[in-house]
This record gives C-alpha cells, structure tokens and sequence, in this order.
C-alpha cells in the first residue's frame, strides 16, 4: 500500500490520459451568498483506470462529477476527456453516466430500455462502433431478463441493466454516482462484483462516487480523499491489491491496511472541517 502525493497521482504521460481535470473551480449561489464548492480539483484518471471520490456530505463529489459529464459547468479550470473537451466528448458519446436509481422506463422491456439510447440518437451512432445490447445483457448476467419489464427485476438487476445501458456506446470514460446505494448490503456485494466482471474485460476510465470504504477499496486503482468547505482534494491513495479481485480479498490483511487507511483520511477530513 502507498499513499501518492497529489503531484505524483497527476504525473501520467499524455497519451495515457483519459480524463484531465485541471484547477476546476465551481461555486454556486448569488454574490453575496456564493459559496466555493469545488476549489481547485486537479485529477488524472488514466486510460483504463478505475478511481473512486469519497469524502463527507456536501464536499462537492457529485458536482465534480456532474462538471465532468458536462452537466454542469464549471467557473474556471478545465477537463478533457481523451484530450477532447467534455462537450465534444458528450457529442461523441464518449461519456456514459450511470445515476444512482436506474430511470429505466417501467413500460419498456430491458432490451429496449437498454437498446433506448441507440434508436433515439441515431445521428450520433454513425461511424462508430456500438455495442450490442443482448450481448452486453448477457455478459451483465441479464440474458434471462432480456424480455422482463423493470418491475419484475429485483433493485439490484435494474441497476444493472442501467449499468449495462450505459456500455452500449462503448464510452471512453463511465461515471457513476453511487449507483449502488439503494441496494442492501448483499445485493450491494453482488452488483459490484458483477461490475468488476464486466470492468475487467471492458476497462473503461471510471470515476465512481461513494460513501463505502470497503467498496472503494474492492473496486478502485485509486481512492481520492476529498474535504468539504470548500471541496478540495485531500489524500490520493493507491490501492495495490492484486486483480482481477474477489470477494475473499475482504478477509486480507492488505484489504484491512488499506481500510484502515482510508478511514484515518476521513477522520482527519471531518476533524479538520469541526476546528
Ligand atoms: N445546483 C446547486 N445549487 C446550489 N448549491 C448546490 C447545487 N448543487 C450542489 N450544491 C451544493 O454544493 C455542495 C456539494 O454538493 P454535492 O452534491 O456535490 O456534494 P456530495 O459530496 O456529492 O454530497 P453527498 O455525499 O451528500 O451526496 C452542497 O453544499 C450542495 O448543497
């Protein structure tokens, strides 16, 4: 285990780069009552790399995540995604976003919510590969749920459908927020080693958002630590555990290491916030 300074967590060739997020600054509010809620974010998120935001209530890790999607824009700084902007990254479909509740249309069968994003964008499919979405189903673990509606799916497969949903455009970057909160806790385990699954014959640049130290830990490259007021980040650590990963890692002494970690970062992050 080792813990990166944040000038060595930035330090990656160029071509290796997936997302680029440079000095963004984003506030919100009118003059008199504006507060800073991302102050100065820089991230490299390599090609292929799997790095999760953790942090206390409020300390900005959807809004750094909306400000990467092109959801929000931010007030200074940058973020490029394969060296291309965000809004043109957007118009290529090179980002895919998996929210935290499914938003699967209840009145489509998850073949069509999954094959959805393709047949009303058909101008943004031409010239480039899209990937089938009975295949991606059947790799998800979904085959048999292919002509299902929503309802008939337990929370955990409807996540996964949405999870799914967002491969179909084969994005260059996948960000997600919390996409398993919803989910009790052993559902939760199996949702996200379904995801690792898929992760580790499709690596994607991901940015993850949760609030679980375990599953930053199981999932991630790379863990980012970040303060609130104004959200900044506070701690890079990198998670050395070999992979692919199982749930039988838990148990390790390099898993409780790390856990033991990250927690501490937390801990210092809430206390500097009480002083
Ligand atoms: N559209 C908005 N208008 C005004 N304030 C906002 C807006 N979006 C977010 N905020 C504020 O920005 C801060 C950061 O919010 P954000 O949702 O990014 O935090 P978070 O770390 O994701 O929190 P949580 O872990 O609770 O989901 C909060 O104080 C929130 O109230």
């Amino acid at each position: 285990m080792s813990v990166s300074s944040f000038a060595h967590a930035n330090a990656v060739h160029p071509d290796d780069v997936g997302v680029q997020v440079s000095n963004v600054v984003k506030s919100f509010g009118a003059d008199d009552t504006r507060t800073t809620v991302l102050n100065g974010v820089s991230l490299s998120i390599k090609k292929g790399e799997f790095v999760s935001l953790i942090g206390p209530s409020g300390c900005g890790k959807s809004t750094l995540l909306k400000v990467v999607a092109g959801l929000s824009e931010a007030d200074s700084g940058s973020v490029t995604i394969k060296g291309k902007s965000v809004r043109e990254a957007s118009r290529h479909k090179a980002i895919g976003l998996v929210p935290q509740s499914p938003a699967l249309l209840p009145w489509r069968t998850i073949l069509e919510n999954v094959s959805l994003p393709i047949k009303i964008n058909p101008s943004a499919n031409a010239g480039r590969a899209l990937r089938d979405p009975r295949e991606i189903l059947e790799s998800f673990g979904l085959g048999h749920a292919i002509n299902k509606y929503p309802a008939q799916l337990s929370g955990g497969m409807q996540q996964r459908a949405a999870i799914a949903r967002a491969f179909v455009f084969d994005p260059e970057i996948l960000l997600m927020d919390e996409p398993f909160s919803a989910l009790d806790e052993m559902n939760r385990d199996q949702q996200r080693m379904g995801l690792l699954d898929f992760w580790q014959s499709n690596r994607k640049s991901v940015l993850f958002v949760t609030h679980s130290v375990p599953e930053a830990i199981m999932l991630s490259d790379r863990i980012v630590v970040m303060a609130a007021h104004p959200g900044r980040i506070a701690e890079v650590i990198d998670v050395d555990l070999p992979r692919p990963r199982s749930e039988a890692m838990y148990a390790s002494d390099g898993f409780r290491d790390l856990e033991t970690r990250v927690r501490a970062s937390l801990r210092q992050v809430m206390e500097a916030a009480r002083v």
